[in-house]
């Protein structure tokens, strides 16, 4: 241990967590620490095709990236949306955009909209983003400027701050969606040429001193390795916290029964179908199938709950709902640990990545839980008096954030107006965490805000929240009565501004497809 306190860093496990973390770390640290990272060679990481949030390019302005050097190495696209697919009634679609939803005199445009919107669709009217996806465009001109002058301000945002502090200020126009398992090799090139050190074997044993802080791991080929810092990315293993340290796994599984996944990775002709700028989810008898649009390929599965569906079942339906493309594709089958670890931090320990804890991808916050965990740990980086202080609050915005987004998801869950199957019907009375009954109670008085949703940072805004109650349809609605009771003519105004400049991009931008076959020329 260097004076400054702990600065041997070993992580354990070699995926997106792994990868991540380290390159992160250099990045923070340079020379000043020094990191090994040790992964299995047999043992397989997990990388189905991801989605993530906008806050990831956070990630990459750290690691000093651009867009052009990591995107084309990752077959990375944009992505504009979430399209809900079928969760209220078979035919019917909305989005939840990545886009500030607008306010007029003190009230959101979706409460203006429920009392007298000009459509039936609240995200068409309401947002701009929701006629580029439904139209394929890029949010990019071939140029690469970005699409309104607006956006661009959002580009001139303030630098340097995390996540957390960056919610609310601004809203960047869209996320990505990329192979997590190129994204690792891309890093994992960037973190060895920084002075990682590389080391592919096996995790044998982990041996504890008599405080019951890890003392070192044993490898099956390189011997003992010993640091002051453990790093557990063994993924859904959970190799050092769970199983060595033995910190209990809390199970969300009450409230969020999906616990399976198979899927399927399809090359498609990009250049004749297009390449749609949002990942789909789209609801199935148990479950929902995802659709991330890839360059080259879509990565597709179906997440379902195995009390209520076969693997080969979920396997039919996924084939049958692709089609004839992935007829010589060899489909994965994954059993998903739904929930969070106690603490990700004990002792010398911290786990980052699906050994910390992993909600259903129906949001994509896997990656996101990744990055907020190391923006944490660099936050409150442990000094050489292993200050408790320290960790206690490393875990509680830990858990807050996957706590927030459980409830995040119990949301959808439980506002799907659909109910055509048992899974559906049991959907609307399967219990949701504490507290989320209540403030389903005051939703249906007043649209949610920052003061009535969860109320600790989970990296969703109020406006996802109405985005979801409002296009899921099976909870009760209604405009403030204060909005009744005014003028509505800014808010009609409002709702003509957004049509004109949505009419005006469709028109002036780029396809999606269009726009990475420049990027890649
Ligand atoms: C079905 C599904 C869909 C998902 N979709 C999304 C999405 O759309 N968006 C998103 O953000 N996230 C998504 N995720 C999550 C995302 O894929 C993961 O969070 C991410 O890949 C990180 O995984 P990881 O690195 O924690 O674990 P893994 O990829 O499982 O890596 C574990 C590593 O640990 C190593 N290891 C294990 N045991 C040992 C040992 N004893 N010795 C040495 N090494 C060991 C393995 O070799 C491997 O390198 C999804 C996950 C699943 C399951
Ligand atoms: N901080 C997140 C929150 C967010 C805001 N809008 C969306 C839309 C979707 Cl589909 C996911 C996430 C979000 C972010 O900006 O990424």
């Amino acid at each position: 241990m260097g004076a400054q306190g702990p600065d041997q860093v070993v992580i354990v496990g070699g995926g997106t967590a792994g990868w991540m973390t380290a390159s992160y770390l250099k990045a923070a640290f340079e020379d000043r620490i020094s990191i090994t990272l040790v992964e299995s060679g047999k043992i397989g990481t997990i990388g189905v095709g991801e989605a993530t949030f906008s806050d990831i390019r956070h990630f990459f302005e750290f690691l000093n990236l651009r867009e052009e050097d990591w995107m084309p190495a990752c077959n990375a696209t944009y992505k504009l949306a979430v399209r809900f697919q079928d969760w209220r009634r078979p035919g019917h679609h909305f989005y939840h955009p990545f886009e500030q939803l607008r306010s007029v005199n003190g009230f959101p445009l979706t409460d203006w909209w429920l009392n007298g919107g000009p459509g039936e669709r609240f995200d068409q009217d309401c947002f701009v983003m929701a006629s580029l996806c439904d139209a394929g465009r890029s949010p990019r001109y071939l140029d690469g400027t970005l699409l309104d002058q607006e956006a661009r301000a959002v580009t001139d945002e303030p630098s340097g701050l995390t996540m957390s502090e960056h919610q609310g200020k601004t809203q960047f126009p869209y996320a990505y969606h990329f192979e997590a398992a190129l994204l690792a090799k891309y890093l994992a090139a960037y973190a060895v040429d920084r002075g990682v050190r590389h080391i592919v074997d096996e995790v044998q044993d982990v041996r504890l001193d008599s405080r019951g802080w890890i003392d070192h791991i044993v490898t099956k080929e390189h011997g003992e390795i010993r640091g002051d810092l453990y790093i557990d990315c063994t993924g859904f293993r959970g190799v050092l916290l769970n199983k060595a340290l033995e910190v209990p796994f809390m199970s969300y599984q009450d409230t969020l029964p999906n616990d399976s996944a198979v899927a399927l990775q399809v090359p498609l002709d990009m250049k004749k179908l297009g390449v749609r700028p949002y990942t789909t989810a789209t609801a199935q008898r148990a479950g929902w199938i995802w659709t991330i649009p890839l360059f080259g390929r879509i990565g597709t599965g179906y997440v379902y709950a195995k009390d209520y569906c076969t693997p080969e079942e979920a396997e039919r339906t996924l084939r049958e709902f692709v089609g004839p493309e992935a007829e010589s594709v060899e489909a994965n089958h994954i059993r998903m640990r739904i929930g969070r670890s106690a603490q990700s931090w004990k002792n010398n320990c911290v786990a980052v990545g699906l050994s910390s804890g992993f909600v259903e991808p129906l949001e994509s916050t896997g990656i996101f839980f990744i990055h907020h965990a190391i923006e944490q740990l660099v936050k409150y980086f442990p000094a050489a008096d292993w200050n408790p202080k320290t960790r206690d609050m490393y875990n509680a915005a830990v858990a807050h954030v996957m706590d927030g987004v459980r409830e995040f998801l119990a949301v959808h869950y439980r506002s799907a107006a659909r109910d055509d199957t048992q899974y559906w019907k049991d959907a609307k009375t399967r219990p949701v965490p504490d507290a989320l009954e209540e403030r389903l109670e005051r939703w249906k008085a007043q649209l949610p805000d920052s003061e009535n949703i969860f109320p600790y940072y989970h990296g969703l805004p109020p406006y996802s929240y109405m985005c979801i109650l409002l296009g899921m349809g099976g909870i009760p609605l209604r405009s403030s009565p204060a909005v009744g009771l005014s003028d509505d003519t800014a808010a009609q105004k409002e709702f003509q501004a957004i049509r004109g400049k949505a009419q005006h991009l469709v028109d002036a931008l780029p396809t999606h497809y269009d726009y990475f076959a420049e990027m890649r020329s």
